[in-house]
């Protein structure tokens, strides 16, 4: 059976002037884990925020230990340096590391005259990195990405160099509010396919209108952001983006 609906509203969408607040009243209104949207304008064309405010808003959040436990804040790390940042994250209370394979395998890094620079990595030495640090790795794939590029990182016989997650992206990272893009939903029933317990998030024009067409392709970690941040009652919204995946559990 697929494992239960996460529902990770992207604080992308809060009022930034209130995140502490918004991230706290999130959690209270149902949410099981944050979604921290980090960009670093490289990597996508828009930036955000880095570690020193997670440190900030992560006090403003009740979190039970344990790893995908409520209030697990799920860093996704839009950036062109995955590697670069995993410490500062950690420190800041990061709990699920998710970076993009596409940076992690860009050879822009290495075609410097020095050679290869603290850029360049390969996706099983950062997910082994991630896990050594005691965080829960994800890999993400952008919408040009073929899946195919995972199920090499996927079925390494070595369990600290497999992710705990994989995000498929539903819109071009960089922006919130876009447009579902549907045509990315065969990646998710390949994956589910192939592992039926493994988290896989989905990201970009989830709400009440999309979320199923999700849950059919077997996504179980649904993040929304103006769905959730711009809605009348964002409890109620949390609360259908749930029975949606529930309600597939053990039909996928
Ligand atoms: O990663 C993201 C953008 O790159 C955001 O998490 C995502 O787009 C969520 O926003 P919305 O639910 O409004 O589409």
């Amino acid at each position: 059976m697929s494992p239960p609906a996460i529902i990770a509203p992207s604080i992308l969408s809060a009022d930034f002037a209130e995140l502490g607040r918004a991230c706290s009243e999130t959690m209270a209104q149902g949410a099981d884990w944050l979604h921290v949207d980090i960009m670093d304008g490289h990597f996508v064309p828009n930036m955000t925020f880095g570690a020193p405010v997670v440190t900030k808003v992560r006090p403003h959040v009740d979190r039970p230990a344990g790893a995908y436990g409520r209030g697990t804040f799920d860093c996704h790390m839009m950036i062109a340096e995955p590697k670069r940042w995993v410490r500062d994250f950690k420190k800041a209370g990061c709990d699920l590391y998710c970076f993009h394979y596409e940076a992690a395998v860009s050879s822009t890094a290495a075609d410097t005259p020095e050679g290869t620079s603290s850029a360049q990595t390969s996706p099983k030495e950062l997910i082994r990195f991630i896990h050594e640090l005691g965080m829960q790795a994800g890999i993400a794939i952008k919408p040009k990405t073929s899946v195919d590029v995972l199920w090499d990182i996927l079925e390494n016989p070595v369990a600290e160099e497999r992710p705990d997650m994989v995000l498929v992206m539903t819109v071009e990272p960089g922006f919130g509010g876009q447009s579902f893009m549907a045509s990315e939903l065969p990646k998710v029933t390949a994956l589910r396919k192939r592992y039926p317990d493994m988290h896989i998030e989905v990201d970009g024009g989830l709400s009440e209108k999309t979320i199923d067409q999700a849950a059919d392709a077997g996504a179980n970690v649904i993040v929304a952001g103006s769905a959730v941040f711009g809605a009348a009652d964002p409890g109620e919204v949390i609360r259908k983006l749930r029975e949606a995946v529930d309600s597939r559990r053990g039909k996928l």
